[in-house]
């Protein structure tokens, strides 16, 4: 199992090329399955859930093809299957995203559920319901959901009474296929949705109000192969400013999409930050001071991403005064604090709030990544804490985060992965 040690590093300096968003290549590539001939993808970040996602469109019989480091080709036009198995989904919640489209056109799918993990339950509740009006008839029977329909899907107007990620994708790609219109309401806005969405239009699809909470998909009866180049990844670039906003450094981030993140930096900037941005670049300077404690609350988008709250949890426990950090979309997103305990940081877990007094000292430790940005907030912690600090499990970080340890050493960061047998 590999591990990360990372010593007490330099502000970080220089210019880093942001991957492919995971969250926008996950539902991208998942969408060749309503595709009746091949499609090409290109920018798909190099990650595990990437390779993950690979196993199940083979496991059903789809022809994929590595056409360079960051291009797939993928003709999913003839399955021999429409079970996605325990063994693949458990490793990687959003091959739930496999059931809209396998039920719109092969019109059944069996998918395992993805059950719970580290962050919270994370039912799909909403995923199952929006099917079913549409026409789809829905068991869940021995941990699998198994979803049949008579004919097409049916469009239909779905309220969904959360804002859902993974539910609006969902919806929308079985909606693509199905006679008539469908309308998502209280639709989630994320800047992923828009990507799904438009990688949908460019094979011939109908879905218009994309990142809006009202999403209009005029079903189409075919959909064709197509090219995509996928959206650069905002959580990735937050977690390089955030690590430079820690060191004090002064960093570029290259082939990063600025309009995504206006949440997160403003929050830099209330730290401190002096922000640049260009059409697909975005600079942060600290002009060597200490960041300022924030404030935030996790909202949907356009709100502050709750995937970006661990890495600023470590921010404010290094940083000048108070700020209280509160998490409103997993019940279990604070992992990271025990373990940021350990290297010495003074958290106090209040509810959903994660109060800092600001300025502690951190000292290296042996830590344990729990779930995927949980490791980012750990690494940022370990390049300002005095010594050595040694992430273990970082089996989750990979999940998510192309080539880490190469770019943040690019950046001057004492960091390296070691093996261990
Ligand atoms: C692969 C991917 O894109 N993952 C992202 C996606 O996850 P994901 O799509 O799983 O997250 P959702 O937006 O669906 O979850 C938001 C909230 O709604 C709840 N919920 C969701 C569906 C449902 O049927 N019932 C229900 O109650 C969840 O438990 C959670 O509390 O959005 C999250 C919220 O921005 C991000 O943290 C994840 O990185
Ligand atoms: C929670 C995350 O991802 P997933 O939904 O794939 O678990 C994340 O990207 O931070």
């Amino acid at each position: 199992m590999d591990k990360l040690i990372i010593k007490k590093s330099p502000p970080l300096h220089g210019t880093v090329t942001i991957s492919g968003a995971k969250n926008a290549a996950l539902p991208v590539l998942i969408s060749s399955l309503l595709a009746n001939s091949a499609c090409t993808f290109t920018n798909v970040p190099n990650l595990r859930d990437i390779t993950t996602t690979i196993l199940l469109l083979r496991d059903f019989g789809a022809k994929v093809n590595q056409i360079s480091a960051n291009s797939l080709e993928i003709d999913a036009s003839e399955l021999d299957s429409v079970t996605a198995s325990y063994e693949l989904v458990r490793t990687m919640r959003a091959s739930i995203l496999v059931l809209g489209p396998l039920l719109a056109k092969y019109g059944r799918a069996n998918v395992s559920l993805p059950g719970g993990c580290a962050i919270g339950a994370r039912p799909v509740n909403l995923h199952l319901s929006g099917l079913e009006k549409m026409g789809a008839k829905v068991d869940v029977e021995e941990g699998y959901v198994r979803a049949s329909v008579n004919g097409r899907l049916q469009g239909a107007r779905i309220f969904m009474d959360m804002v859902s990620v993974g539910a609006t994708e969902n919806l929308m790609m079985a909606a693509s296929l199905a006679q008539g219109q469908t309308i998502l309401e209280n639709a989630a806005r994320e800047p992923e949705i828009v990507d799904l969405a438009n990688c949908i239009n460019a094979m011939g699809g109908k879905v218009r109000g994309a990142g809006t909470d009202k999403v209009i998909i005029d079903g189409v009866e075919t959909l064709n192969g197509c090219t995509y180049d996928i959206l650069p990844d905002r959580i990735e670039t937050g977690t390089f400013l955030v690590a430079a906003a820690v060191t004090r450094g002064s960093i570029r981030c290259e082939k990063a999409a600025p309009a995504t993140l206006d949440a997160v930096l403003s929050k830099l900037e209330q730290a401190g930050a002096v922000i640049k941005t260009g059409p697909d670049w975005i600079s942060l300077d600290m002009k060597g001071k200490a960041p300022k404690a924030v404030s935030l609350k996790t909202m949907p988008h356009p709100g502050f991403p709750t995937d970006m709250q661990a890495q600023f949890v470590t921010l404010n426990a290094v940083a000048v005064g108070n700020g209280v950090i509160t998490e409103t979309i997993f019940e279990n997103r604070f992992m990271h604090v025990p373990e940021l305990h350990r290297m010495g940081a003074q958290i106090e877990l209040e509810g959903n709030n994660a109060v800092t007094q600001g300025s502690s000292k951190l000292k290296g430790a042996q830590v344990m990544a729990t779930d995927l940005r949980a490791s980012a907030s750990l690494i940022i912690a370990g390049l300002v804490a005095e010594g050595e600090t040694i992430v273990d499990r970082i089996y989750h970080l990979d999940r998510g985060y192309e080539a880490i340890e190469a770019k943040l050493g690019g950046l001057g960061a004492h960091i390296e992965r070691v093996s261990v047998k």
